[in-house]
């Protein structure tokens, strides 16, 4: 039982404590970004849910405050499928918050079909890749004026299963949800490097992670009822529990062993080799470019 987990599994052993210190985590009211907010509370930070669900973030709010005893947890809506949305999450965040900290891009989803937004993107490009984007680069400033800070992506281990069609960046023509998931944790990943190199010396890092594998609602959106049981439970059974699926992100956020690391990959609170993709420097050049035109944005602006 758990012996995958207990080969993988670290444990962030930082006691680093974040008084003072202003913390965001998209998609906190679930999974492991519930895990991460709530972590992160109890070393005192003052913590932003930024959720899609303000009902649901309020359910994550109240547990939080209950068993960390931090009332300095506040929601703010986001709702990656619309960058409209992203646009005044940001704007809101500007005009509450003198500081930020840390960023912690963690929300993402897997089965959200083949559509496009009313923004012209894929759907899951958008929510697990286009939207971060643009969420990062509209809240660089604040991070530069806060440093050192520090960005986290949140990644996957599928990155490895991405096929690119550099033709095709918005996956126009809709492959499998499977492949949309892999391309947008790829992308992810090549953020992170042409990010990486963007804010040297400026005391802002940015790393992604892959967090393990754990029973979340990750899985809500797979339509055939007995499957999603067998995946979850089998998970639940034998992988990650959220919690422990959270500490690379907290290893991340606090550990002072990785204050000047940046535009690498974690997982099992260790740094690891992502695929040869992930580290072309050429490809995160030209997929920072085509992002900012997709998504109407350029960090230059700033
Ligand atoms: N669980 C794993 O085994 C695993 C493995 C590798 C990577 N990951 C990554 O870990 C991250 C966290 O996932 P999880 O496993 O904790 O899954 P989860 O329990 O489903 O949590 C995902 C979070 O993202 C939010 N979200 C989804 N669509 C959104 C949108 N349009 N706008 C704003 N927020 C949205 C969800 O909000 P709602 O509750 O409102 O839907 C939820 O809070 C994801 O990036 C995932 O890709 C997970």
């Amino acid at each position: 039982v758990k012996i995958y987990q207990k080969l993988t599994c670290g444990i962030c052993r930082s006691s680093a404590h974040m008084v003072g210190k202003v913390v965001i985590v998209t998609g906190a009211n679930s999974g492991i970004g519930f895990e991460t907010a709530k972590d992160l509370a109890n070393r005192g930070a003052r913590v932003i849910l930024a959720c899609r669900s303000v009902s649901r973030a309020t359910a994550a709010k109240q547990i939080i405050v209950k068993e960390t005893g931090n009332k300095d947890i506040h929601i703010q809506q986001l709702d990656l499928k619309s960058l409209r949305s992203v646009r005044e999450f940001c704007e809101q965040i500007k005009k509450t918050e003198k500081r930020l900290d840390v960023l912690i891009n963690n929300a993402g989803a897997g089965g959200l079909g083949n559509y496009t937004t009313d923004d012209g993107l894929h759907v899951g490009m958008q929510v697990n890749f286009f939207a971060s984007f643009l969420l990062t680069c509209q809240l660089v400033p604040l991070l530069k004026s806060s440093a050192p800070s520090r960005i986290i992506n949140v990644s996957s281990m599928i990155h490895k299963y991405a096929e690119l069609d550099f033709d095709n960046l918005n996956m126009e023509k809709y492959w499998s949800d499977y492949q949309v998931y892999a391309n947008s944790k790829l992308f992810i990943n090549l953020m992170t490097l042409e990010l990486s190199n963007r804010l040297k010396g400026t005391d802002v890092t940015v790393n992604a992670l892959h967090p393990g594998v754990a029973a979340t609602n990750l899985f809500r959106n797979i339509p055939n009822a007995f499957i999603r049981q067998l995946v979850e439970r089998t998970l639940g059974f034998m992988f990650q529990t959220p919690w422990e699926a959270s500490q690379t992100s907290i290893y991340l956020a606090v550990s002072p062993e990785v204050a000047d690391v940046s535009g690498r990959y974690f997982s099992d609170c260790r740094e690891k080799e992502p695929s040869k993709l992930s580290q072309n420097h050429e490809l995160a050049k030209k997929l920072w470019i085509e992002s900012e035109k997709l998504v109407k944005y350029s960090l230059q602006e700033n």
